[in-house]
């Protein structure tokens, strides 16, 4: 941790740690992946002068690689940096890295849990440069420090940091059932708890109570903080899950359609015998995926 703070602010550091260290590629903000066992992938960590090469062939002359921004450490201890090789021809640098590109949405779940956390935070903080170019304030540029940790207005000295959306995402339970929802643009059949984002000044809670009233008209207690982590999708969130109760007395849904396509109650035995629906689906899947692959 203290190395890699060490890295943020010392930008000769940082260029000595990207020379020894491992780069993902994306394009466009798509991950460079490498199909393993049949149905699963994993990140391609190249070495500096991997990519070096990898340039020269598509054609650049390797000045890109000063682009790249740091995204972690390894066990190993060796800095993990991200590069966007946007302007190169795809197919040709997938060719090159015996890989290839393939949207996040598609390729989370079939990620390992670090990996899948790596790429996404590698994503979330390309994308976070493309977009912040220009100073908010004043509209002039803005210039990255070498880790990629903090972009600097070049006229007023603002200081600009990366930035999340908090969101809370909600399992509510009456007892003996617990509350899904799904909006219209989920796949067929597919059940959430409920989400949503953070209003300014509101605490977790709250942004909870509210979620839940607004998309259900529910008033939900007993809010229980479970655990937290970063969701790409579709920009970088923070998700903060919870538990929360509300009384069978009570329980009576009032659903926002213009948030919710649908909202009810499940059993435990409908949530047992879902998950096992799915796992069934996703080993054929595997299984057609082997076939396809011989
Ligand atoms: N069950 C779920 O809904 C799940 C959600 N998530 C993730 O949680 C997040 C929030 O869920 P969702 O239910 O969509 O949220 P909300 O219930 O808060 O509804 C989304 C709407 O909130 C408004 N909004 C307020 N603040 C923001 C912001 N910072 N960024 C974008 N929109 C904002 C937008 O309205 P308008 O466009 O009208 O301005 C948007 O359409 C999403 O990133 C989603 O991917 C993850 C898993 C499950
Ligand atoms: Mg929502």
């Amino acid at each position: 941790m203290r190395y890699l703070n060490m890295l943020k602010e010392n930008d000769a550091a940082c260029v000595s740690a990207l020379q020894n260290g491992h780069i993902f590629l994306f394009h466009h903000l798509i991950p460079l992946l490498q199909r393993s066992d049949p149905g699963t992938f994993r990140s391609v960590a190249l070495s500096y002068s991997e990519v070096q090469s990898v340039l020269h062939r598509s054609g650049s002359d390797g000045s890109l690689l000063k682009e790249s921004i740091l995204i972690g450490c390894s066990e190993q201890n060796q800095a993990q940096f991200c590069l966007d090789v946007g302007e190169l021809d795809p197919a040709a640098v997938a060719k090159e890295c015996k890989g290839t590109f393939i949207d996040l949405r598609k390729a989370f779940f079939l990620l390992a849990g670090a990996e899948a956390h790596l790429v996404a935070k590698a994503q979330a903080l390309l994308r976070w440069h493309q977009i912040n170019r220009f100073s908010g304030a004043t509209g002039q540029l803005t210039h990255r420090n070498q880790a990629g940790s903090q972009r600097v207005c070049s006229s007023s000295s603002i200081v600009y940091y990366p930035k999340m959306s908090p969101v809370v995402i909600v399992l509510v339970s009456d007892g003996k059932r617990c509350l899904l929802g799904r909006q219209s643009s989920f796949p067929i059949g597919l059940y959430s708890a409920l989400a949503g984002f953070c209003d300014m000044g509101e605490t977790l809670e709250e942004a909870v109570s509210r979620e839940v009233a607004e998309e259900v008209g529910l008033e939900v207690q007993n809010i229980i903080y479970s655990s937290s982590q970063h969701w790409p999708f579709p920009h970088s969130s923070f998700m903060l899950a919870c538990h929360a109760t509300v009384s069978s007395a009570h329980s009576q849904l009032n659903v926002d359609h213009l948030e919710l396509e649908d909202a009810r109650w499940f059993t435990e035995e409908e949530i047992t015998c879902a998950l096992q629906v799915y796992q069934q689906h996703s080993e054929r899947q595997m299984e057609a995926s082997r076939y396809t692959q011989r």
